[in-house]
């Protein structure tokens, strides 16, 4: 008879791939508890704010191919939960026309059968208008792409998990793990077992993972998420179907800057700079790098003319970056009891459906339903420190 501090597994972290990992163990029938270090929900970490984009947009197949489960499994939770999380308004792709970030990027769709309208210079003002396509760059739309309601889908994925027996303790934060066939997981408020864990601490992965003594190349960076004001309200707006875009190149940039249709601001729009200033999770708010928001100006003034170009709004937001920016999905390497899902390099959050499948079968240990090799711990050989 098991008590209640005893678990099939406990998920370490509530942002959203610790959401969707604890709702698919709930769902697979597993006694599982979800431990959260702050007051849900919060704006601290990765997964909080309004919108997210979702696409299939990528430069490698096994994220296309990932992102085809992915909207079955958002619609499905859609669904069940009787709530709207996506919305489409397609994601407009523009970057020097000849270049090889732009050219991947659009054989990729093409090669993977994505619906994708290519706009070119005669059409594209007709399609998009005040926007301004520089000089020598190509256009395309991945029409499949989209708006995620993030703070709500966060909030269902919770709901939902808790719906299916699933227990949350938040303002819990976990002070050590001590491996073994069942894991000690130390709370400040207690002690708890299970036969499984699975860490999905964000940026603090680094800090929790020394408890088990391993060491991954992650590098916090803070995002400001700025939002410019349109000079005529409603010319960028998510009704009017202007969609989310993303700027593969460019001057100063390499896959460098994104943004969303005005929605959640009336009258603003979100336009950010894809990096940030190296920092401490602790301490995101004493840094002030804005250097990103003088590339942004710039930007906003030569592309979008609806724009003024100078950020009504800025918010904070925290990317965990891994070298090569894909994930991390994996087993610690000294104990296959203890999983790892991290290093999202800010882009995960359309994942999350998939992401929580995927940690579900590794902290289940069965064969995962993805080839899990650009996502292994392995790849960072001899940037990685075991001290076990
Ligand atoms: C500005 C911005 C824009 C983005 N845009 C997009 C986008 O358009 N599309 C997209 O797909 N992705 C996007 N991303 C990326 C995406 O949001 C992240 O990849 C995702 O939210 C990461 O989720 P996570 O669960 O790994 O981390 P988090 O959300 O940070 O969750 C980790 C949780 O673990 C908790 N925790 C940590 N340590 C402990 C402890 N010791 N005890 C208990 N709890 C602990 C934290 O408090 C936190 O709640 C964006 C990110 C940012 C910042
Ligand atoms: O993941 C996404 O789609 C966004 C846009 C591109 C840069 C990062 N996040």
């Amino acid at each position: 008879m098991s008590t209640n501090r005893e678990f099939d597994c406990i998920v370490i972290g509530a942002g959203i791939q610790g959401s969707f990992t604890a709702y698919q163990l709930a769902k697979r029938n597993k006694k599982t508890l979800l431990l959260e270090q702050f007051v849900l929900p919060h704006t601290r970490g990765s997964s909080h704010g309004q919108t997210r984009i979702i696409r299939k947009a990528y430069d490698q197949d096994f994220y296309v191919r990932m992102m085809e489960e992915c909207y079955e499994l958002w619609a499905q939770l859609e669904k069940e939960a009787g709530v709207k999380l996506y919305r489409q308004t397609g994601l407009l792709i523009m970057g020097p026309e000849k270049s090889e970030s732009f050219q991947t990027i659009k054989n990729t769709l093409q090669r993977n059968k994505v619906p994708t309208v290519v706009l070119n210079r005669d059409n594209f003002s007709q399609h998009i208008p005040n926007v301004n396509l520089a000089e020598g760059d190509g256009a395309v739309v991945d029409v499949t792409a989209g708006v995620l309601y993030a703070d709500r889908a966060l909030k269902t994925a919770q709901v939902q998990f808790q719906k299916l027996g699933g227990v949350i303790r938040d303002k819990e934060k976990v002070t050590d793990i001590k491996p073994g066939p069942v894991v000690k997981v130390s709370t400040s408020a207690g002690v708890y077992t299970a036969k499984s864990v699975v860490i999905t601490a964000g940026p603090w992965a680094s800090q929790l993972l020394q408890h088990t003594g391993l060491e991954l190349p992650l590098e916090v960076v803070k995002i400001n998420v700025c939002y410019w004001k349109e000079k005529v309200p409603g010319t960028y707006d998510v009704k009017r179907r202007f969609p989310c875009f993303l700027l593969t190149e460019g001057e100063e940039s390499s896959q460098n800057i994104y943004g969303l249709p005005s929605n959640e601001y009336p009258g603003l729009m979100k336009v950010c700079y894809h990096d940030g200033s190296k920092g401490d999770p602790d301490q995101r708010d004493l840094q002030t790098d804005r250097s990103d928001i003088d590339i942004l100006q710039r930007t906003i003034a030569r592309c979008f003319p609806g724009l003024l170009p100078k950020p009504a709004v800025v918010e904070s937001c925290l990317y965990t970056l891994t070298p090569d920016r894909h994930f991390v999905l994996d087993h610690h390497p000294a104990y296959s009891n203890i999983v790892i899902g991290a290093g999202f390099s800010g882009h995960g959050f359309k994942f999350g459906p998939i992401i929580g499948k995927i940690l579900c079968e590794l902290s289940l240990g069965e064969v995962p339903s993805y080839d899990l090799s650009p996502f292994q711990i392995k790849r960072f050989q001899g940037k990685t420190k075991s001290a076990l």
